[in-house]
């Protein structure tokens, strides 16, 4: 039984699947909302639409191959036509807070590499200004304690993810750390000072990239669209 939040990443997850046209390369993100959409397409394929995607994470690349959809990587395709990932927030500006499910690195990857970005979230993640949510900030294990106190030295709380009592790690081996930063008022330039630090390996904040945001809500599914 789908909760109502579920319902409404199916509904979004499900809709993002159509845009993607025969030939594509895509950019396949993670989560929740990402697995209908992953789902949809491979029905698709089996109606004989022709893609090749690039995971995001191994959970993606699990649920892609699950569903028959088919996928390549970066040393086969030189772009992607369209990458289409889930968010932990979206602002008014279609800037992104992502990392909640760890794999901010690799989404990155596929965002830069995209010719367009579509986002595709509830109602619930769309906020006036970034930062309710924690930003998830993946560190090399190295010193990861010193990384951590310059971090904290930019004026936020901040925790090591982990995961069963043990610290989460990600698919390339590193740490997360879920920073309190309270309501980010320049982006940006927080990305911008995070990614100065060494041993910060990326941040999940996606500043100026986002081209659509589709966001299902209770009655409607709407778009939102880069100025
Ligand atoms: O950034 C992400 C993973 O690193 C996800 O896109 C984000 O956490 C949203 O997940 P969900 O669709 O499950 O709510």
């Amino acid at each position: 039984m789908l909760t109502e939040q579920d319902q409404l990443k199916k509904l979004v997850g499900q809709e993002a699947a159509h845009y993607i046209k025969d030939g594509m390369k895509i950019g396949l993100g993670s989560g929740s909302t990402v697995y209908w959409m992953i789902k949809m397409l491979g029905e698709r394929v089996k109606e004989g639409l022709h893609i090749e995607g690039i995971p995001s994470s191994n959970q993606t690349a699990e649920w892609a191959k699950e569903f028959g959809v088919p996928l390549t990587d970066f040393s086969k395709v030189e772009g992607l036509d369209v990458t289409i990932d889930g968010a932990d927030e979206v602002d008014g500006n279609l800037n992104l807070v992502k990392g909640g499910g760890g794999a901010l690195f690799r989404e990155k990857v596929i965002a830069k590499a995209a010719k367009e970005l579509i986002i595709i979230v509830d109602e619930s993640k769309v906020v006036e200004k970034l930062g309710d949510f924690p930003l998830p900030v993946e560190v090399l294990p190295f010193g990861w304690e010193m990384t951590a106190a310059k971090i904290k030295e930019l004026g936020c709380e901040l925790t090591v993810r982990s995961k069963d009592n043990e610290v989460y790690v990600t698919d390339n081996g590193n740490y997360i750390l879920d920073c309190q930063f309270g309501k980010i008022e320049n982006p940006e330039m927080l990305d911008q000072e995070l990614i100065q630090i060494v041993g910060v390996v990326e941040t999940g904040l996606f500043t100026n990239m986002t081209d659509k945001v589709i966001v299902g809500s209770k009655d409607k599914v709407s778009l939102l669209e880069r100025k």
